[in-house]
């Protein structure tokens, strides 16, 4: 085991950190309860757990969008030392985006039908570098390339109802990355795709995390795509983390039964070639 793998404990303070978090809705109904985790720069770490969990709060809370009606009720989220659950409106401006990014399951909900995708993408760089018209787009279209989309030219000037989901979620991803952030929130960002279409948009955020030591919170329902990803494993259950740690721990032996039950319904999927894979990766 790595000391990389152990969420965040090494001699770095880690870039986010959670303490007791917990989030109720305004019936005083509790979302997620007490959940504690670390993210190191650089570190994936893999959310999973049944629908309705708690995960995407937990990802909506780092992100400060939290929906009308439900708050952070106690605990801290620490970003680079700073608390986010005391940020003003202003302040998350220079986080959100620029720091943090996210990427989400359905990105023709949140890219504008109405501007081609690679003007999107340049506006990240003409928003917050400041860059000029002409190298906004220059960049935009280096962007398009280095997530693979070929012609980037041509799919420059489209619109997202032009594009195919895999298409889209590597324009979001582009665009997530565009001026480096030192987190990336990915909730259920694969699961929509078809299953090769999924597995290249994985190697994907691999080889940026690797080339932008980007941390990842990578966030799904599916074992096996957490398997593939992940340093650290978190499980969650009705918004409790039922059990964490490092990915072949978890998988071979799980100790909640919670973890068990969904690591046994992965094994006729054969869930040891993820073990496997990551041993070739390491
Ligand atoms: N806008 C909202 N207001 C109040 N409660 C909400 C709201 N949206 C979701 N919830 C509740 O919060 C809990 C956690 O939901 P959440 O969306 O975080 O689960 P999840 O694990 O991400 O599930 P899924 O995989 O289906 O997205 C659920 O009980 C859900 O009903």
């Amino acid at each position: 085991m790595t000391i990389r793998s152990l969420a965040g404990i090494g001699k770095e303070p880690p870039l986010l950190k959670l303490e007791n978090l917990s989030l109720n809705d305004d019936n005083g109904r509790s979302i997620v309860t007490s959940v504690s985790l670390n993210v190191a720069a650089g570190q994936t770490i893999g959310i999973v757990g049944e629908s309705g969990s708690g995960k995407s709060m937990l990802c909506k809370s780092i992100l400060g969008i939290l929906p009308g009606g439900v708050s952070i009720t106690s605990g801290s989220i620490h970003f680079n030392g700073t608390d986010l659950s005391r940020l003003s409106f202003s302040a998350w401006r220079q986080i959100r985006g620029p720091r943090i990014a996210a990427i989400f399951q359905d990105p023709a909900s949140y890219l504008n039908p109405s501007i081609p995708v690679g003007r999107q993408v340049a506006e990240v760089f003409f928003a917050h570098r400041r860059a000029s018209r002409k190298a906004s787009r220059l960049n935009a279209l280096k962007l398009l390339e280095a997530v693979s989309l070929r012609d980037p030219e041509l799919v420059y000037n489209r619109y997202s109802f032009e594009l195919s989901g895999g298409m889209l979620q590597r324009i979001a991803i582009a665009a997530a990355v565009a001026i480096e952030p030192e987190l990336l929130i990915a909730d259920e960002a694969t699961t929509a795709l078809d299953v090769t279409v999924q597995a290249d948009i994985l190697d994907l955020l691999f080889q940026l995390r690797t080339t932008l030591n980007l941390a990842v919170i990578f966030v799904s329902h599916d074992l096996a795509v957490i398997a593939q990803v992940s340093d650290h494993i978190i499980v969650m259950r009705n918004g409790q983390i039922v059990e964490q740690g490092h990915p072949e721990r978890v998988l071979l032996q799980p100790e909640h039964p919670y973890t068990r039950g969904l690591v046994d319904s992965h094994h006729r999927f054969g869930i040891e070639q993820f073990v496997r894979q990551r041993r070739v990766n390491a």
